[in-house]
């Protein structure tokens, strides 16, 4: 998996550029072979007394060439053969956990057909459990499309009112559907190539709006707020008791939150949490929306609690920037009632996920828990004040080698947060694209890429790195990368549904203009010269 690596007791003293540094195919000097073409030439040297002529002159540059490119040959098919080792125990790891996730179910599954076969219906307080239709059915519908909605719930009775207890509750099922011209055509299109008496064409584009139409009613919320926040507090009661009396919905908020509603009144008791974070990961389960009240980092918080699918989300503006929360909050009722009732248009929001490969685990086939970020990875110096030097590849090919402070991979979501301040273009977050954008590059030649979606990046911290890099994840989860280690990135399967106020174009473009006053300058005035 690894790229060519330094050896950290080489040294790296070079003497006349022009004649002793090997040049690799792609142009750009490859360092293992740096070292090794400079011991090859210094060896030719002390064996063949140089008479000053010009044939030895070609005769050592012809040499010095063939040992590069046999060194960087032998570099590269080890690189390859090292990624494609780390591509399969990615697919391995993959498959490992969805057998665990189909074994979890297969027992939870048994445990509630026996549960019916008894005609026993435990109530088991504020923990409803879960199981599927068909076992099948659920597979179809989790594993290919992320999300599964058509599960159903056996609500455990925490609701108060006692008539409540032991009803029986399916996860909201819905169909995602391109808009075709403003218009809902309810066929899934894709991207058709034809090839005709040798003419490519392509039919329909798969990247159209997307529309989300309920097949049955939503049951179940989660409403996710920025913490420390009076208005949003207020908002969240006013909001919660609301969802309950006119929508009859079951309201799910995290421990801190339920703590602050019940702490304002014991009304707020039919409102369910979870006490274990474990409980976390079957969330998507048992939501069918999730609302976020606060800014941008709420809805990356919201995401970041979701290690799978992903219900959809409807953000609410509250925080000062929102570039990705296009509802206001004084609106809520009405924009509660037009999603609950749908369709509504969406925006998938690709996410990147993001691996820590280090050193050592390289032999062991042991990466850590993946991270899945909604707007960037961030690798860069931390507190040190080197320079960073991270080796990048792309699909196993070499990109370059970022000198500067760091390096951000966004996904086209992040492309208006700190990729952006880094000189990135702003994309279009339904564009499927991975940003490779250099934080303050030391060279003046620098400029920002947009990778295609379906590439794995790898980022090295290299062994003769002078310090170790730093990388975080959405901004969060700081962690070291010493020489040697790894980052491994690629689109996740699992994107970030949120709902859009008009369409995915118009809150895009109303997020740049609005947030950032973009392009923003007075119109010129029509008197003036003109063109004769
Ligand atoms: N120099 C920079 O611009 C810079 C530096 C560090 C982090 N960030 C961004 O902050 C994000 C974390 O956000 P947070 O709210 O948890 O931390 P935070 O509270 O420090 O807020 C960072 C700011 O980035 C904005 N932001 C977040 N996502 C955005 C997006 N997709 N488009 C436009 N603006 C966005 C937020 O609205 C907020 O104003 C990181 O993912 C990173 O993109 C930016
Ligand atoms: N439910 C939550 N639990 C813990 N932390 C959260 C939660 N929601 C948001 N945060 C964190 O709180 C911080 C601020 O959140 P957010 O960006 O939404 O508000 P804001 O700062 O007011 O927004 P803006 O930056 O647009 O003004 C973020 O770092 C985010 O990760």
């Amino acid at each position: 998996m690894s790229p060519s690596k330094l050896n950290p007791t080489d040294s790296c003293e070079h003497g006349d550029e022009s004649s002793s540094y090997p040049q690799s195919d792609n142009g750009f000097p490859d360092s293992v072979s740096l070292i090794h073409s400079e011991k090859a030439v210094q060896e030719l040297l002390q064996q063949t007394p140089i008479q000053g002529t010009d044939d030895h002159l070609i005769e050592f540059s012809e040499a010095l060439r063939t040992v590069a490119k046999a060194l960087r040959r032998a570099a590269e098919g080890k690189v390859a053969a090292q990624a494609e080792a780390a591509e399969w125990k990615r697919r391995f790891e993959l498959e490992s956990a969805r057998n665990l996730q189909l074994e979890h179910r297969e027992r939870i599954q048994g445990e509630c057909d026996r549960d019916f076969n008894d005609k026993k219906i435990e109530n088991s307080a504020n923990k409803p459990v879960m199981w599927n239709q068909t076992h099948e059915r659920s597979e179809d519908c989790c594993m290919e499309h992320g999300i599964c909605s058509h599960e159903v719930l056996r609500d455990g009775g925490t609701d108060s009112d006692s008539n409540m207890v032991n009803k029986m509750m399916r996860k909201a099922s819905f169909k995602l559907s391109w808009w075709c011209k403003g218009e809902n055509d309810d066929q899934h299109k894709h991207d058709i190539v034809s090839f005709e008496r040798g003419n490519i064409t392509t039919a329909e584009r798969s990247s159209k709006q997307i529309s989300l139409k309920w097949e049955s009613c939503p049951q179940t919320v989660l409403i996710l707020t920025k913490p420390n926040s009076t208005s949003v507090r207020i908002l969240c009661a006013e909001m919660v008791r609301w969802l309950k009396e006119h929508k009859r919905l079951n309201i799910f908020v995290e421990p801190r939150v339920r703590g602050e509603l019940l702490a304002e009144s014991s009304y707020f008791s039919f409102v369910q949490t979870w006490d274990d974070d474990r409980e976390i990961l079957r969330l998507h389960m048992k939501v069918d929306l999730v609302v976020t009240l606060g800014g941008d980092g709420t809805v990356l918080w919201a995401a970041s609690m979701f290690k799978g699918p992903v219900p959809p989300i409807v953000p609410f503006s509250l925080g000062s920037l929102g570039f990705m929360t296009p509802f206001y909050s004084e609106h809520y009722r009405d924009c509660l009632d037009s999603v609950l009732r749908g369709p509504i248009s969406i925006t998938l929001r690709h996410r990147l996920q993001c691996h820590v490969v280090r050193d050592s685990a390289r032999n062991e086939y042991e990466t850590e828990e993946p991270f899945l970020v909604l707007n960037e990875v961030t690798i860069d110096h931390g507190i040190s004040s080197f320079l960073t030097n991270l080796e990048c590849y792309c699909d196993n090919s070499f990109v370059t080698c970022v000198q500067g402070d760091g390096l951000i991979l966004s996904t086209t979501s992040g492309s208006t947060a700190y990729s952006l301040a880094a000189g990135g273009s702003m994309v279009h977050p339904q564009v499927p694209a991975i940003l490779f954008t250099p934080i303050c590059p030391h060279s003046l030649s620098f400029r920002p890429l947009i990778l295609p979606e379906h590439v794995t990046v790898q980022v090295q911290v290299p062994y003769n790195s002078r310090s170790p890099a730093w990388v975080s994840f959405d901004g969060k989860d700081r962690k070291q990368l010493a020489a040697g280690d790894a980052l491994v990135c690629s689109m996740a399967p699992w994107p970030v549904p949120t709902a859009c106020q008009v369409d995915s174009t118009n809150d895009f473009l109303r997020s740049i203009h609005e947030g950032l006053h973009w392009n923003l300058r007075k119109i010129q005035s029509f008197d003036g010269p003109r063109e004769q």
